[in-house]
């Protein structure tokens, strides 16, 4: 089973040492991925700590989560109660 991770806890992955990004329910470590990214580190890095699920379906196809998933996924997002 993977890791349960809050968003609260993502968003503190938010520089070199360790960069989360979320999409969908998947939570994945881009810290040592940013710098080989097609699309480049900066737009990557904007994304860090937070929910990038809208932007990565607007410029990826299924295949790369595909190629990549497994090998950034750290967890799966934790479902909290929508107050
Ligand atoms: C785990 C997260 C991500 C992975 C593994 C990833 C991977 C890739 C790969 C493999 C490409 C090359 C093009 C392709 O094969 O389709 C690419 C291009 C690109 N990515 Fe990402 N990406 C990620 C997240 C993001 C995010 C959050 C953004 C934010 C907008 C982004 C923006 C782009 C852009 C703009 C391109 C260039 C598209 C083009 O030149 O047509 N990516 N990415």
């Amino acid at each position: 089973m993977s890791a349960q991770i809050t968003k609260a806890e993502v968003a503190k992955h938010k520089d070199e040492k360790s960069m989360y990004i979320i999409i969908d329910d998947g939570v994945y470590e881009i810290a040592n991925f940013v710098d080989e990214h097609p699309g480049g580190a900066k737009i990557l890095k904007r994304f860090a700590g937070k929910d990038a699920t809208k932007q990565f379906w607007k410029y990826h196809s299924k295949g790369v989560m595909d190629k990549w998933g497994a090998k950034l996924k750290v967890g799966t997002l934790k479902e909290e109660a929508k107050l």
